[in-house]
């Protein structure tokens, strides 16, 4: 099992996420240029989140993907949630 760690040594990983207020978790808000363009980011992170067995918790409204990741068996976050993150954030950039 992966071991957890402190949220901000995975920001200091990362740009743009944020330490979750109400947990041990890491945050961040995409915004897209509409609800098919957010719609397509969340399928194609869906399949690579299945494909790792790593999956975050997110919130769709229209064209922003709220996204809170953090490790449940571990009990906080992990590299596997810094893994995830940066698969978002390419991805994320492609579709800008
Ligand atoms: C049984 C299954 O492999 C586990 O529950 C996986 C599923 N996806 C997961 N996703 C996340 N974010 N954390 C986990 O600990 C986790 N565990």
């Amino acid at each position: 099992m992966a071991d957890k760690m402190d949220p901000a040594t995975a920001i200091g990983q990362l740009e743009g996420w944020h330490k979750s207020g109400s947990k041990e978790a890491i945050t961040k808000t995409f915004k897209f240029a509409d609800f098919s363009t957010a719609f397509g980011f969340m399928s194609a992170i869906a399949t690579q989140a299945e494909k790792a067995d790593h999956h975050p918790e997110w919130f769709n409204v229209y064209n922003t993907v709220e996204v809170t990741l953090t490790t449940h068996d571990a009990g906080g976050v992990t590299q596997k949630d810094i893994d995830l993150a940066k698969k978002m954030d390419a991805l994320a950039s492609k579709l800008a």
